[in-house]
C-alpha cells in the first residue's frame, strides 16, 4: 500500500522527528537523496549545467545543498534567487562548492538551455496560487529542454490536495521527502508531479493514520479473492445486473461483460426484452431473466447487485431501483441509477452497503455541488458525499478516488487517458459488483476494480483507442498481472 499525508500531517511527523536529530539532519538527509536522482537523470556530473529555482523556505534550502552535491562532483549550477530571503546557510555551501547566483535577467535562457533544473521554490510550507516572481519562473519551465526535477512537490501543486490554481512546475520527477504527499497521488497535482521518488528520511515510525492511500499490485493479490477446491458456482458467489434498456442495450452487454470477467460464481441479468436479447446473444455464460414487471422476485438469489448502467429513468427503471434497493445485500449504483436517486433519496433508505460510482457531473445532481469544483477538489466532495449519503462512493475521472466514512480515501494510480470513452464504466460497474458478490466489502470491491480496470485499460489500448468491450476482455490479464499465483 502507499500511503501519503497532508502537508500538516508531515510537518508534525517532522518536527517530532527533528526533535531528536542534531539541526540539519534531515535537510542533509533530502539533499543527498535528491542529488542522487539528479545525477542518475544526468549520467554524467561533470561539466553538466544546473539551474536551481531557490524559494525563500527549506524547500530552497534543500535544492542548494543538492546543488552544493552536484557542483562538487563538477556541474556548472546556477541558483535563481526568487524569494524576500534565502537559506542562508545552504547558499553559503553552494557557493563554497564553486556555484553561482545568476542574475534574475538570465533566468529565462539558463532554464531553457539547462541540462537539469530543480525546483525548490516552495514545498509544503506554499499556501494559496505561487506569487511572483515564483509564477513567471514556473511559467518559464514549460520552455526547459533538459530534465525538470521537482523538490517536495512540484510548486504550484497544493501537497494536500492536488490543486493548481495558477502556474505550476511540470516535473519529470518528483523527489519527495520522508512520505508522500496526497497531492502527488490526486489530480490535476499527479500530472504536474510526473515520476514520484520517494527519499526514506527517517520519517516512518513518526506518522499518523494516512490521508490517502494507493493500492499496489501486492495488495489486490491479498484482497482478490480465489475459488478454493469445495468451491462451486453459488459459493463463489452470484452477482445480479439489473441494468440496459430499449434505447441503451449495450450498456447491459458491457455490465455484464464486466462482470463474468470479474471472478463470480454466475451472472444473472434481468432486464426488458431488447437488452435481454442482445445479452442472450452476447454471453451464453449469464443467466437471463426477462422482466414483464419491475421487480426481482423472479431473478433467483444474488449475494450482490448492480444498478443502473442504461437502465432509462423512467417509472418502468424506478420501480425496479426501488425492488433492487428494498433487498438486503449489497448494491452498486451507477449511472442512470444513480439519477434515479437523485430525484428520490428515499431510495438510499437501507441497511445493506451501497456503493455509488459517478463521475462528477453524477455528483454533483447527487450533492447539489457544480461540477467544475468538483473536479478542482475531487477529495473534499468524495468524502463528503460518502459522509452525507452514508454510502461508499467510487468517483471517476483522471484519478479516480473511493471514499468511505473514517477511512483513508483510496486513489487509484493505474488509469490512462484511453479509458476516458463511452462504455468503459459499464465494465467497471460490472466487475466491481462480481467483487461484491465474492464477499469484499465497497472500499475493498471498489478500489480493487478501479485498480483492475486501469492496469485492464493500459493493457488494452497499448498507445492506441480502447474500445469498452476491450477492456473487459483485458481483464483476466490484468487479474494475472497481479496475482501471483493461477491457482
Ligand atoms: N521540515 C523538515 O523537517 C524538512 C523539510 N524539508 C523541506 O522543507 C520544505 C518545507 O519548508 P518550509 O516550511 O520552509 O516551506 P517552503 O515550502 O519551503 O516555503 C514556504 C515559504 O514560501 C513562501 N510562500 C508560501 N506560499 C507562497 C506562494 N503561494 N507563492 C510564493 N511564495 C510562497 C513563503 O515565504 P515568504 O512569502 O515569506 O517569502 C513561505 O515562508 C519541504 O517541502 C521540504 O522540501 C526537507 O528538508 C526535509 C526536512
Ligand atoms: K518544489
Amino acid at each position: 500500500m502507499k500511503t501519503a499525508y497532508t502537508a500538516d500531517q508531515i510537518r508534525q511527523a517532522e518536527q517530532a522527528l527533528m526533535a531528536r536529530l542534531p539541526e540539519g539532519t534531515l535537510m542533509q538527509r533530502a539533499a543527498s537523496g535528491l542529488a542522487s536522482v539528479c545525477a542518475d537523470l544526468l549520467g554524467r556530473v561533470y561539466a553538466s549545467r544546473v539551474v536551481l529555482l531557490v524559494g525563500s523556505g527549506d524547500n530552497g534550502g534543500d535544492a542548494l545543498y543538492a546543488g552544493q552535491r552536484l557542483a562538487r562532483r563538477g556541474a556548472r549550477v546556477e541558483a535563481v534567487t526568487a524569494g524576500s530571503k534565502t537559506h542562508e546557510a545552504g547558499l553559503r555551501a553552494l557557493l563554497d562548492a564553486g556555484g553561482r547566483v545568476l542574475d534574475p535577467s538570465a533566468a529565462g535562457a539558463a532554464i531553457e538551455t539547462a541540462d537539469l533544473i530543480i525546483d525548490g521554490l516552495v514545498g509544503i510550507g506554499a499556501s494559496g496560487a505561487l506569487r511572483e516572481p515564483y509564477a513567471e519562473l514556473a511559467k518559464a519551465v514549460a520552455a526547459a529542454r533538459g530534465h525538470v526535477v521537482a523538490v517536495d512537490v512540484p510548486s504550484g501543486v497544493d501537497a494536500s490536495t492536488g490543486r493548481v490554481e495558477g502556474a505550476a512546475v511540470r516535473a519529470r520527477v518528483t523527489v519527495t521527502m520522508g512520505a508522500y504527499k496526497t497531492g502527488l497521488l490526486v489530480d490535476p497535482g499527479a500530472a504536474y508531479a510526473g515520476r514520484v521518488e520517494l527519499v526514506d528520511i527517517g520519517l516512518g515510525a513518526y506518522l499518523p493514520d494516512p490521508d490517502v492511500a494507493a493500492l499496489t499490485g501486492a495488495d489486490l493479490d491479498v484482497l482478490l479473492p480465489r475459488p478454493r477446491n469445495e468451491s462451486d458456482k453459488y459459493r463463489r458467489g452470484v452477482v445480479g445486473v439489473a441494468a440496459g434498456s430499449d434505447l441503451f442495450t449495450g450498456a447491459a452487454v458491457l455490465a455484464v461483460g464486466g462482470a463474468l470477467r470479474g471472478g463470480a460464481g454466475m451472472v444473472r441479468y434481468a432486464g426488458r426484452a431488447a437488452p435481454v436479447a442482445q445479452v442472450r446473444s452476447h454471453w451464453p455464460e449469464a443467466v437471463v431473466t426477462q422482466l414483464d414487471a419491475p421487480s426481482i422476485d423472479r431473478v433467483g438469489r444474488v449475494q450482490a447487485w448492480v444498478l443502473g448502467p442504461g437502465l432509462g429513468t423512467d417509472d418502468w427503471a424506478h420501480e425496479l431501483a426501488a425492488a433492487v434497493l428494498a433487498s438486503d445485500v449489497p448494491v452498486l449504483i451507477d449511472a442512470d441509477g444513480l439519477t434515479l436517486v437523485a430525484k428520490d433519496r428515499t431510495l438510499l433508505r437501507r441497511a445493506a452497503p451501497v456503493l455509488i460510482t459517478p463521475h462528477a457531473g453524477e455528483l454533483s445532481r447527487l450533492i447539489g455541488a457544480g461540477r467544475d469544483a468538483i473536479e478542482a477538489a475531487r477529495l473534499d466532495h468524495a468524502r463528503r458525499a460518502a459522509a452525507e449519503l452514508g454510502v461508499t462512493v467510487l468517483l471517476k475521472g483522471s484519478t479516480t478516488v473511493v471514499a468511505e466514512d473514517s477511512r483513508p480515501v483510496r486513489v487509484n494510480t493505474t488509469g490512462t487517458s484511453w479509458l476516458a470513452t463511452g462504455g468503459t464504466g459499464d465494465v467497471l460497474a460490472g466487475l466491481a459488483g462480481a467483487l461484491l458478490a465474492q464477499g469484499l466489502s465497497c472500499y475493498d470491491a471498489a478500489s480493487c476494480a478501479a485498480y483492475l480496470h486501469g492496469v485492464a485499460g493500459r493493457l488494452a489500448a497499448d498507445g492506441a483507442p480502447l474500445a469498452a468491450g476491450d477492456v473487459a476482455s483485458a481483464l483476466p490479464a490484468a487479474i494475472r498481472a497481479v496475482t501471483s499465483t493461477n491457482s
